[in-house]
Formats: structure tokens, C-alpha cells, sequence
């Protein structure tokens, strides 16, 4: 696994080329803007989506997916929306058996598809693995310590992986639970929003703690009801991205949601950012996905509402506030 190839060249995309380059790695990243090309290949700079990060040699952007394609490991970092007309296009450039790393957070509108599920449509026979956990991409551009999942079910295959882009500042922890771990990373943006939400209102810490914790009990119960395993749930994927994206400004889910909760109206807000903010795109299909399963998840349905349905914040609120006491269980 001497060659990663990148589809994606948003944040997360350019810094998985440079944590990969640091692991030595031969980098090929593809950006669908040529212009974002021509600047990476000239500057070494990603000036649209990660400007403050002078990138390692060795790192070659393309708008050819044939390049990123004959690489031996492919990354698949696009905004979850977007990942399976991605993959569609890259269906005819597939060779059979070579891994298909999805590093994107989301659940497709519509179908209501994992990310896996999306994929495996497009490349029957790619090797799929997913990649998920605590990673502001700034901080992995920058060689700060950073732990992550990485999810695989060939134990082999995922061992291969963590060595080709592992390196003591970035440090993937081997599991076997795809459905876990993409489920903690999709749904952990909604939770950032409802967090963000409470921030902005002025609702205390107290109630960020509980929205964190028993929004935890919600992505369980999701991640479980689609074969994922609670274990996985309280590890990087889950619990730790929860932790960090619910609590720092740096989430762009999380500062969406404390403007929402300042009375900010979210098409101002969006139409301010380039930067995709995955669960503004992904709330509604976690309510929809839940309520197909039977499956009870409050606070995602209360994000859904104000985002999707044009509820009124302090209304919502009231209504969480006002469900019936129940048992801690999950
Ligand atoms: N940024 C992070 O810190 C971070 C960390 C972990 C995971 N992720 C996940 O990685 C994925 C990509 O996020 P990002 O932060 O790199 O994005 P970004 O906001 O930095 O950039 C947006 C990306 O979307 C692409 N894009 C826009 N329209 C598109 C289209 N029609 N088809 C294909 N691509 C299109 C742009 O080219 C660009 O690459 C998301 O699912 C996100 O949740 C991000
Ligand atoms: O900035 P956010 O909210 O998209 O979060 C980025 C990463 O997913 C954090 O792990």
C-alpha cells in the first residue's frame, strides 16, 4: 500500500493527504475545482478550504480520477450527499478488491443509505472500510495527536490499512463494526447542532451534559437496530467525536447550531460558509431512518424540526423539556 489516492479535496481531504504523505506515503488528491488543482500543485496550499497549511512534497492534485483511482488504497472524503455520484463515476476505473476508505460523515437523503450502503452500490468490489472519530481536520493537517476508528471487517486487510496510514500523531484504532462507526460519525453532528443550539440560547452547561449523554443513548440505540455494537458507540467514533464536536466552536455543526440558538436564521448562516455542515443535510434523514426502524431519537427529531420543518426554537424546546420522565436505560 505504497500509493493513497484521495477523492476530495475539502479540509478533511487535504489534511488525510498530509497525515499520509507524513506516513510515506504517495499522495495523489482529486479536487473536482481546477483551479484548486493548479493552486495545490503551484502553492502547496489548499487556499480554498484549508489555507493556513503548507503541505509536505509528494502530494500531487488532480482533476483526473483515473490517477486517484489506479492508487493502491482510495480515500472517499466528499460531503456524504455527494459520495455516491462520486462513486458512480468512479465505477468504470474500479479494479476489483482495492480498499475503499470512507472517511464522509452522513446518511443519505432520500434512501436513507449508510455510507456503506451507498458505496457498495456503486463498487461492488471494492474492499470497503470506514474511517471516523475525533478529527477537527486543522489539527491532523497540522501533525497534532489525533486518535481514530478505523473499521474494517477483514481484520487483515484493516491491519494493512492502519500500518500504511498510521503514524505516532495519528493513530487509527483497528475495528471491526462498520455499521458503529459510521453511525457515531453521522449522527454526532446532529447532537453538535442540538449542543451548539443550547450554547447559543444561554441554557447552561447542565443541559449541554444531558443532550451529550442521552444523545449518546440515541446514536446506541440507531447504531445497534443496524448491527453496529454498543462497545463501538463508547469509543473514538462515537463518544469521542461526540465529545469533541459538541463542545468546541471549531465544529462547524456545533457554531451552526449557536447561531440557530443566538436567533440567527440558517440560510443566512449557510449562505456565510463554503464548508459543508454534514448534519444540517443528514437530520432528517436520521429522523426518517429512525421512525422506519421504530427507533425513539428525541433530540435528532427536535434538530430536524427546526431546520427541515421551520419550527420554532423556543416551541421545540418546551417540548423536550416537557416529554415523560422514563428509566436512565438506553
Ligand atoms: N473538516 C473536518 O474536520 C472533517 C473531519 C472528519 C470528517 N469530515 C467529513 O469529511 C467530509 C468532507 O468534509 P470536508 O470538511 O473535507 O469538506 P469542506 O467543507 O472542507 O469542503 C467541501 C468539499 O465538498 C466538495 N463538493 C462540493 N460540492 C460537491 C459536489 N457536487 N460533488 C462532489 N464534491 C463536492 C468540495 O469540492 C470540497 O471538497 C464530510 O462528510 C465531513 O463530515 C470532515
Ligand atoms: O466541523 P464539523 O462539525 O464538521 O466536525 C468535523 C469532524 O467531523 C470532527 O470529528
Amino acid at each position: 500500500m505504497n500509493s493513497i489516492g484521495i477523492v476530495g479535496a475539502g479540509a478533511w481531504g487535504t489534511a488525510l493527504a498530509a497525515t499520509a504523505r507524513r506516513a510515506g506515503r504517495a499522495v495523489t488528491l482529486w479536487a473536482r475545482e481546477s483551479e484548486l488543482v493548479a493552486d495545490i500543485n503551484a502553492t502547496r496550499r489548499n487556499s480554498l478550504y484549508l489555507p493556513d497549511v503548507e503541505l509536505l512534497c509528494g502530494i500531487r492534485a488532480t482533476t483526473d480520477l483515473a490517477e486517484v483511482a489506479a492508487c493502491d488504497v482510495v480515500l472517499l472524503v466528499t460531503p456524504a450527499q455527494h459520495l455516491g455520484a462520486t462513486a458512480r463515476a468512479l465505477a468504470p476505473l474500479w479494479r476489483p478488491g482495492v480498499p475503499a476508505v470512507i472517511c464522509a460523515k452522513g446518511i443519505e437523503q432520500g434512501s436513507h443509505a449508510m455510507m456503506t450502503e451507498v458505496v457498495e452500490r456503486a463498487l461492488p468490489t471494492a474492499a470497503i472500510a470506514v474511517l471516523s472519530g475525533p478529527t477537527f481536520a486543522i489539527e491532523v493537517a497540522r501533525g497534532l495527536p489525533t486518535a481514530v476508528t478505523l473499521a474494517c471487517a477483514d481484520v487483515e486487510l484493516g491491519q494493512r490499512l492502519v500500518d500504511a496510514i498510521g503514524t505516532p500523531t495519528f493513530r487509527p484504532y483497528l475495528s471491526d463494526d462498520l455499521a458503529g462507526a459510521e453511525i457515531g460519525g453521522a449522527v454526532k453532528n446532529v447532537l453538535a447542532i442540538a449542543c451548539g443550539i443550547v450554547e447559543g440560547r444561554g441554557l447552561g452547561d447542565n443541559a449541554r451534559a444531558a443532550l451529550i449523554t442521552r444523545g449518546m443513548a440515541e446514536l446506541t440505540r440507531l447504531a445497534v437496530a443496524k448491527g453496529g455494537r454498543p462497545e463501538t458507540l463508547m469509543g473514538l467514533a462515537g463518544l469521542g467525536d461526540l465529545i469533541l464536536t459538541a463542545s468546541s466552536a471549531q465544529s462547524r455543526n456545533y457554531s451552526l447550531g449557536f447561531a440557530l440558538g443566538e436567533g440567527r436564521a440558517l440560510a443566512d448562516i449557510l449562505a456565510e460558509r463554503r464548508a459543508v455542515t454534514e448534519g444540517v443535510w443528514t437530520a432528517g434523514a436520521v429522523v426518517e431512518l429512525a421512525g422506519s426502524l421504530g427507533i425513539e431519537m428525541p433530540i435528532c427529531a427536535a434538530v430536524d424540526a427546526v431546520i427541515n420543518q421551520g419550527a420554532e426554537l423556543d416551541g421545540v424546546i418546551r417540548a423536550l423539556l416537557s416529554r415523560p420522565f422514563r428509566s436512565e436505560g438506553i
